[in-house]
């Protein structure tokens, strides 16, 4: 069996935005202050922070009604946390997620240990759901959130070392914990998952788990086995859910996805052959997949 694995050349239109020369160097500076941590606590002092309070970020209304991520600027922080009476080494405990176009280190912090309602009126904004904020903001900004949202969880989640049971120590910029004991070094986890749209070349193949809300169908799904490659993922998944064989994979895109933890989506095409379209779905994974013409698709995406 014939099985390809093509990167179209349009996949380039996914590359992050750049729009000037500062990209490298600020993707160095985030680099370096991964690697040394008196340098990112002073990158904090005058950095800026996105705060969550139990994993819900903080959104700011805008003079346009719209909702923003609030990036506070840390001495606004520190002392409203100083007047909110925390722990005066919180601050410490933001994650470095990026760097601005305008050079400023950006931060997240959870300070779920607060009253909810003092930092909200004391930030005027509201810690809203994540996958709620996600309807309501920009490609530019839900990006920052997902991330900032996904390595607090991680550090929330990952304590401790899984050798030795003892409490790691994570370093400034929350890109890894290492184990005092052992030195073991500890890095944010994400699980790979395939996501493909099967086509016999005139319909379209989606399905919907029991947990979907009502209506709602969606591309095939599933996490890569270890020691598997994106494509044998992709071919056992489509044979496990639905009963085909692929015949061919293109790859499309990627995106880093936080729910329900971190999966890294690699979202692909393939084909199956138009004479072996019959569907022998495993109602133990999906409760219906069915082909899909492209009218229906445009009429529902309308
Ligand atoms: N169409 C879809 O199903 C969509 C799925 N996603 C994301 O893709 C993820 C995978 O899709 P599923 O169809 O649920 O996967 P799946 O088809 O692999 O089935 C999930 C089962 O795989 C097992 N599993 C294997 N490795 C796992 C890991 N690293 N983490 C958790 N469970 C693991 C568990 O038994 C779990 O119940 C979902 O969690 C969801 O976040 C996102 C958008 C659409
Ligand atoms: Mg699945």
């Amino acid at each position: 069996m014939l099985r390809t694995l093509r990167i179209p050349f349009s996949a380039t239109k996914h590359l992050p935005s750049r729009c000037c020369s500062g990209f490298v160097s600020r993707t160095r500076y985030v680099n370096q202050l991964k690697e040394d941590d008196e340098a990112c606590l002073a990158a904090l002092q005058n950095g800026h922070v996105f705060l969550f309070h139990h994993l819900r970020p903080l959104l700011q209304p805008t003079k346009t009604g719209t909702l923003r991520p609030a990036a506070l600027v840390t001495p606004d922080v520190q002392s409203f946390l100083e007047r909110l009476g925390s722990n005066p080494s919180l601050l410490k405990e933001s994650v470095l997620i990026g760097c601005s176009e305008q050079n400023q280190a950006q931060f997240c912090l959870d300070v779920g240990e607060l009253d909810q309602a003092a930092v909200e009126e004391a930030c005027t904004g509201n810690f809203m759901d994540l996958g709620k904020s996600l309807f309501l903001l920009t490609g530019e900004e839900a990006p920052l959130l997902t991330k900032g949202q996904a390595l607090l969880r991680w550090h929330q989640t990952s304590r401790f070392c899984s050798a030795t049971g003892q409490l790691t120590q994570r370093n400034q910029a929350g890109s890894q914990r290492v184990c005092p004991s052992n030195g073991i070094v500890y890095y944010p986890k994400m699980s790979p998952v395939v996501i493909v749209l099967v086509s016999d070349g005139k319909q379209c193949l989606l399905g919907r788990q029991s947990s979907f809300p009502r209506g709602m169908y969606s591309a095939l799904a599933g996490f890569c086995d270890m020691g598997e490659s994106l494509e044998e993922a992709l071919c056992r998944e489509v044979a496990e859910e639905v009963g085909l064989e692929v015949l061919s994979i293109s790859y499309s895109s990627s995106q880093h996805w936080p729910f329900p933890h971190s999966s890294f989506m690699l979202g692909c095409h393939a084909t199956v052959s138009p004479t072996h379209t019959q569907l022998q779905v495993d109602h133990a994974e999906l409760e219906d997949a069915r082909w899909f013409s492209v009218e229906e698709i445009r009429s529902a995406l309308k």
